[in-house]
């Protein structure tokens, strides 16, 4: 039996081998073109052949907008655009903003497909009283940015659309069927610090990545390998995307052609530089630091925020990214989905602090063994070493 889950009042289409169909609901959606239950089946089909090249055109400008709304903002960020969540973390309007456009425009250029999407923000606060005038700013972010596109011929879209499009990131993904994961910022602290940050995009189908695009609007388009600092001469903003099977590619945020990437190939620890998190409360500063002292790295650490270190590895600027959170946090696969694939395809190797596999198809949250560490296939077995080493340690002096 195969389920398409289609979210913001537009149809849910469910159909077994029989085929039998049910509707549940209309063919009501203010943006798409909805597929009719024949387009579906047509599309099930295929499943198993897709090359994903639509996906990935449609993930590519989806970001690539998102992007611009995020530059737009941070440009300007007023204090009022930060606001706390439950958990004390920031979110911004262009957090909300970057994940109603993303979802805007997939399901504008993706209209026959299923569309399913696992997001880290939701509409709740915005509901609220104490919410309208920071969703007003966030409805003519999102405005202003589709009228500038010019791509897309759309009515004005009302706030009650922009909640709509920010709930449709509610799915819990899974290990069947499709699920788009988007981070609509990720790196909010270093975004509101006017740092890194990232749109980061990815496409899980029956529960592994198949492709990933990660938009970074601050991080240069040379290599910041060894030194996080770098001139305001350089130009800035990259867009990383990755297929399986395809490799990784880079090109810039203005729309440069595409250069294929490839991580560090070095073998030897003392030429291999470390990324690690700028926010010392995400990743143990400690606890890295020892783990690079036992492999011989000389260099110090990379510290920058978001999945812009995925993208950084993938192209050989350093060769080496760890991060292990402090007790009881949990990671999302939203922080780490698309940055996977960019890194992997590029011929890195990600893995948790045991060495296995990060495994996307559990749903929101990663099931893990106490952190995550990326490198080449090359050093990969030295730095399980080291890693088990320093945890060991770190274990025993508790
Ligand atoms: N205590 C914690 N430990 C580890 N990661 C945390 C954390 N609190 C927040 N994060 C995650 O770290 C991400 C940023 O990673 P980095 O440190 O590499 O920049 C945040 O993404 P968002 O900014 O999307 O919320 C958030 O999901
Ligand atoms: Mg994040
Ligand atoms: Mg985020
Ligand atoms: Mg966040």
């Amino acid at each position: 039996m195969v389920t398409i889950n289609c979210l913001r009042g537009v149809p849910k289409i469910t159909y077994t081998s029989t085929p039998k169909i049910t509707i549940s609901k209309p063919v009501v959606s203010l943006f798409s073109k909805r597929a009719s239950p024949l387009v579906a089946i047509v599309a099930a089909a295929s499943f198993s052949s897709m090359s994903y090249d639509t996906e990935l055109a449609a993930a590519k400008k989806a970001a690539s907008l998102a992007a611009r709304l995020c530059q737009k903002v941070q440009k300007a960020l007023l204090q009022s655009d930060v606001q706390s969540k439950s958990d004390k973390s920031p979110v911004t309007v262009a957090d909300y903003g970057s994940q109603a456009l993303v979802s805007f425009v997939l399901e504008r250029e993706l209209p026959s497909e299923s569309f399913s999407l696992v997001a880290e923000e939701d509409s709740g606060d915005l509901r609220k009283e104490s919410g309208q005038e920071t969703l007003q700013r966030i409805t003519k972010l999102v405005n202003d940015t589709i009228a500038n596109d010019g791509s897309f011929s759309v009515p004005t879209l009302t706030a009650a659309d922009v909640l709509g499009a920010i709930d449709c990131g509610k799915s819990d993904g899974g290990s069947h069927g499709r699920h788009w994961v988007l981070d609509p910022i990720d790196g909010t602290k270093g975004f509101v610090r006017g740092d890194q940050y990232a749109i980061a995009l990815a496409l899980l189908d029956e529960g592994k990545v198949v492709l990933g695009v990660l938009a970074c609007p601050n991080l240069p388009l040379a290599s910041i390998g060894g030194d996080s600092r770098h001139s305001s001469d350089d130009e800035v903003g990259c867009l990383f995307f990755a297929k399986v099977g395809a490799g990784t590619y880079m090109q810039s945020l203005d729309g440069s052609s595409p250069i294929k990437v490839h991580v560090s190939t070095t073998e030897n620890p003392e030429e291999a530089s470390f990324f690690e998190s700028f926010e010392a409360a995400h990743s143990s500063h400690d606890l890295s630091s020892s783990i690079a002292n036992k492999l011989g790295v000389k260099a110090p650490p990379v510290r920058i925020d978001s999945q812009a270190k995925y993208g950084a590895l993938s192209r050989g600027d350093g060769a080496i990214y760890l991060r292990f959170p402090h007790k009881g946090y949990r990671e999302k696969i939203w922080d780490h989905a698309a940055g996977c694939i960019v890194v992997t395809e590029a011929g890195g190797v990600a893995t948790d602090a045991a060495g296995n596999p990060l495994d996307f198809s559990k749903g929101r949250y990663l099931d893990l063994d106490t952190g995550i560490i990326v490198t080449n296939q090359k050093l990969m077995p030295s730095l399980l070493k080291a890693v088990r080493e320093s945890l060991d340690e770190a274990t025993s002096s508790l």
